[in-house]
């Protein structure tokens, strides 16, 4: 018998195809090692094409699977994707105040890659108020950074601003990603706990093939907080695992490709 290895829970939607949510977050913790178990908030109905379409998943039952897990299993870390509305937010941060989920990642998913939306407009204010001060961890895109503090990142000065203020909102650390940084030769992520700035600095793929990259850091960012990593130490961990999935994704149906985790498993 083996011994039981760090548990991350992750509470986001179902992809059908595969490539982003609840998919490409199980997929990630596997190839990092640890138990991955899912709370999960909506089920979307989505190909390599775009979303057509989801259903949500009862704000109760979203925080039972939650207390079911982490009053049995026990979790050693959490991360958050698609929450897709403010009912679902205020059941998940309700939740979290009542059992442990250890360190919380907190990644405000809003939209797929194709620009289908996956959180209501209303759910906004919940992810400021409710979501940001409990989290360890906030990784928004430059979308999402656009959204909740209004600022449009056209520069790496830009992305250090948003970091502050999107740290006022009380998260305890904050990682501001680049890949929107369209004109950056380099993709740069920058990580702010209020007091320093930590750049994170890797190359730019020219692939179109990036559905899940933000659920695939977010996953292994988490799965090196639940085996005891400080912040710095998971971020810059999760940084060289997205580079390299970002380098292993491959094409999928007709249109955009998963990163992909694969490259830890093989040889
Ligand atoms: N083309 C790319 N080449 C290398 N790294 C990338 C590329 N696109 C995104 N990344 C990295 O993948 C992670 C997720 O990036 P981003 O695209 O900003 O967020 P999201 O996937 O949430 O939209 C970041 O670490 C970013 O720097
Ligand atoms: C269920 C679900 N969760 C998250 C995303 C975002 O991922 P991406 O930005 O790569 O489309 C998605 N498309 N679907």
């Amino acid at each position: 018998m083996a011994a039981t290895p760090p548990r991350v829970l992750t509470i986001a939607g179902s992809d059908s195809g595969g490539g982003a949510g609840i998919q490409a977050d199980l997929r990630t913790l596997f190839a990092c090692g640890v138990h991955g178990m899912t709370a999960i908030t909506a089920v979307t109905v989505q190909n390599s094409l775009g979303v057509t379409g989801y259903t949500e998943i009862p704000p109760d039952v979203v925080a039972a699977q939650i207390e079911a897990v982490a009053s049995d299993i026990g979790v050693n870390a959490a991360k958050t994707g698609m929450l897709a509305s403010a009912a679902i937010i205020e059941a998940v941060a309700a939740a979290v105040d009542r059992v442990d989920v250890g360190p919380f990642v907190v990644d405000p998913v809003a939209a797929s890659m194709h620009g289908h939306q996956l959180l209501a407009d209303d759910a906004l204010d919940a992810v400021r108020t409710l979501l940001f001060p409990r989290a360890t961890l906030v990784t928004p895109n430059l979308d999402e950074v656009r959204l909740i503090t209004g600022i449009e990142v056209r520069s790496r000065a830009d992305q250090r601003k948003a970091a502050e203020a999107l740290h006022a909102m009380g998260p305890r650390w904050v990682l501001v990603k680049g890949g929107h940084l369209w004109d950056d030769p380099e993709c740069l992520d920058v990580l702010y706990d209020g007091a320093e700035f930590i750049e994170l600095v890797g190359p730019r793929y020219d692939v179109k093939h990036t559905h899940g990259s933000g659920d695939t850091l977010a996953s292994a960012i988490a799965s090196q907080l639940a085996r005891g990593a400080d912040v710095p130490s998971a971020v810059r961990f999760g940084k060289d695992f997205i580079v390299r999935s970002v380098a292993a994704a491959y094409p999928l149906g007709a249109g955009v490709g998963p990163v992909s985790p694969l490259w830890r498993l093989e040889g």
